[in-house]
């Protein structure tokens, strides 16, 4: 592909405007131009309010990044002019990523960091199971006191399309090539400095080497090659990371993402569909973390049943077959991570007899949020195979009733199978349409919806899913989403002298699954989001892309595979007030927001 092509830090020569930008007026003109004054007050007049104090606000935070750049710049050349024994004898402990062996230093720097999310997780971990004594083996959930909070990243939902979408629409964006260097996301203040570092870091290795040249379609048809393709990833990154500096003349912003697209796609084998939802998500060195952590599953882990067995005990009888397990995390206090084992987990005799149930990290989150007490009707409305009903009646142990619910029959089986092992006695086992449940029954002091979704929370457990999901399978997933969580609320008792609450989840994390859906029951029945009592986790959506959803959003919790270490999960939960249905309100932007009409 046609590389080569330098850049310098000069300025470049100013371009004529072309037809597209006579058309549209420059949002960043106040920033750029040295008829400053002057371009701003014809801004002020044409520009919202609105509009105004964004531009503000982006100036500002120009401002201040120039200034770390400075400094920063200023930092590693000092530092180059020394250099470590450290920079130069690599660490063979160094996390190998699925980008590692390409060729620039850029690279080796965007992996680290990739790497070093999961890493702090890890070493953090080391040390909580230094810290984590086995005995914290009550038998009730431990409320959460997790000290993982502090590792908590929350990020903005800005990414590149939102960086254009912020300017207005794409298209007014790729109307203004010379304007469309934003400071990405503006809102993710915890990267930020490690985005500076990376930034100036790159800009380094511009100067002093190869800078990318936008490849033809013939090249970019005829590229095959999976270091090719990884190369030009790391190439179109870097342009992205500064686009006035490293962009080519005469290309828009929306040429390199889709660039990048096609290359993403290629490389971690995703359809165009869903590596675009996944673009929609992520800021850009957080999209890269999480496919590469997408790419690995996560850690096994099982749950132990307290109805038959303490933690401890459990752990040890394990440890004792050689089986390598260490607590979770503070927030569970049954959860055990599964390092290594010379036998097969789902078979043990420990297993065997119901010790424990092998279950995602993730899953144990929802009936933690639900918090079931003794003595209580609780129904689970998509419990196969039982993994999280049977956590459910443990924590009820075995007390009051449970109803595990599935429509799948070879799956109630499962459910089945799971309970007679685990000694649950407190269970009926239904298998109904969720959607029709409230016609089989109802006046449930608790609920768990976990909800049948696109999996996109658990590429790594089900690659296919990469490849294999549409837009109908989101609309038709979202449709029986809406449907079950309306179906459930209705089966929730309002008037529970004890609950009253309801948890709806996936195993997805695409907002149409989540946010849009839990928006649609904020509206449609009379039911207020509660804290979820997990005390780490991302918060929903209130804001995603050009939606607005419900300000109580962010009660709700998200995890990701890259920041949290488990599956991409989705915990919200709900109280019920009474069984009114709100009426119908008109219209709006809102509702079409939450039809998906708009969801791209
Ligand atoms: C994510 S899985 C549930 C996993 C389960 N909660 C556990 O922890 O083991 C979703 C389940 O929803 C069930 N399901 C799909 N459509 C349903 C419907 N209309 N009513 C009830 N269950 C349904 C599927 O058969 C599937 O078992």
């Amino acid at each position: 592909m046609g590389r080569k092509a330098k850049f310098t830090d000069e300025e470049r020569p100013k371009k004529g405007k072309g037809r597209k930008d006579k058309r549209q007026k420059d949002p960043e003109a106040p920033f750029k131009f040295d008829k400053k004054v002057i371009q701003q007050d014809e801004d002020d007049k044409k520009l919202s309010h609105r509009q105004k104090q964004r531009a503000a606000k982006r100036q500002k935070k120009k401002e201040e990044w120039k200034e770390k750049r400075k400094e920063i710049k200023e930092k590693r050349k000092k530092k180059s002019e020394q250099p470590s024994e450290e920079a130069q004898i690599p660490d063979p402990k160094k996390k190998k990523t699925p980008l590692s062996g390409a060729s620039a230093e850029i690279k080796n720097e965007l992996l680290s960091k990739f790497a070093g999310k999961n890493s702090k997780w890890v070493k953090k971990h080391k040390k909580q199971k230094d810290d984590d004594e086995m005995d914290v083996d009550d038998e009730l959930p431990s409320g959460n006191d997790n000290d993982d909070s502090s590792e908590e990243e929350t990020y903005a939902v800005q990414n590149l399309r939102d960086v254009d979408s912020e300017e207005g629409t794409e298209d007014e964006a790729e109307d203004q090539p010379e304007n469309s260097d934003q400071p990405e996301n503006p809102d993710q203040s915890e990267n930020q400095s490690e985005d500076e570092n990376q930034e100036s870091d790159m800009q380094l290795n511009i100067a002093s080497g190869d800078v990318f040249t936008f490849p033809s379609e013939d090249d970019i048809k005829s590229l095959s090659s999976i270091p090719e393709i990884e190369t030009r990833i790391k190439d179109v990154l870097l342009v992205l990371s500064n686009f006035n500096k490293f962009r080519e003349e005469n290309r828009y912003r929306s040429d390199y993402v889709a660039l990048l697209t096609n290359d993403l796609c290629k490389y971690f084998s995703y359809n165009q569909f869903l590596m675009e939802k996944i673009m929609n998500l992520f800021p850009l060195d957080e999209l890269m973390s999480f496919l590469e952590a997408s790419e690995t599953q996560r850690p096994l882990t099982i749950r132990t049943n307290s109805l038959k067995i303490r933690r401890r005990d459990l752990a040890q009888a394990l440890i004792s077959r050689g089986v390598n397990v260490d607590p979770v995390g503070k927030w569970s206090n049954v959860g055990l991570v599964v390092y290594n084992s010379p036998v097969p987990v789902g078979a043990t005799p420990e297993y065997l007899a119901g010790f424990y149930m092998l279950q995602a990290a993730s899953s144990l989150l929802p009936v933690i949020a639900l918090a079931p007490r003794e003595n209580e009707r609780i129904l689970d409305l998509c419990a196969a195979p039982g993994g999280k009903a049977s956590h459910i009646a443990a924590l009820m142990k075995n007390t009051g009733v449970l109803f595990a619910n599935d429509a799948n029959k070879a799956r109630v089986n499962g459910i089945v199978g799971n309970f007679h092992r685990l000694g649950i006695t407190n269970s009926v086992i239904t298998c109904y349409d969720g959607r029709t449940y409230p016609q089989v029954m109802k006046g449930f002091d608790r609920i768990l919806v976990d909800a049948p979704c696109t999996g996109t929370g658990v590429i790594a457990k089900d690659p296919s899913v990469k490849i294999s999901k549409d837009e109908v399978d989101v609309q038709k997933c979202f449709t029986l989403q809406r449907e079950l969580l309306l179906a459930a609320i209705d089966c929730l008792n309002a008037r529970s002298k004890t609950g009253g609450y309801l948890v709806y989840s996936t195993c997805s994390i695409l907002p149409e699954e989540n946010e849009a859906v839990v928006n649609y029951a904020l509206k449609k029945r009379d039911v207020k989001l509660v804290p979820t009592g997990l005390d780490f986790g991302t918060e929903g959506f209130v804001n995603y892309r050009q939606h607005r959803f419900h300000q109580s959003l962010n009660l709700t919790r998200r995890f990701y595979p890259h920041t949290h270490n488990m599956d991409g999960f989705f915990v919200a939960k709900f109280k019920k007030f009474s069984d009114v249905i709100p009426k119908q309100k008109p219209n709006t932007t809102e509702d079409s927001i939450d039809s998906g009409s708009k969801q791209s």
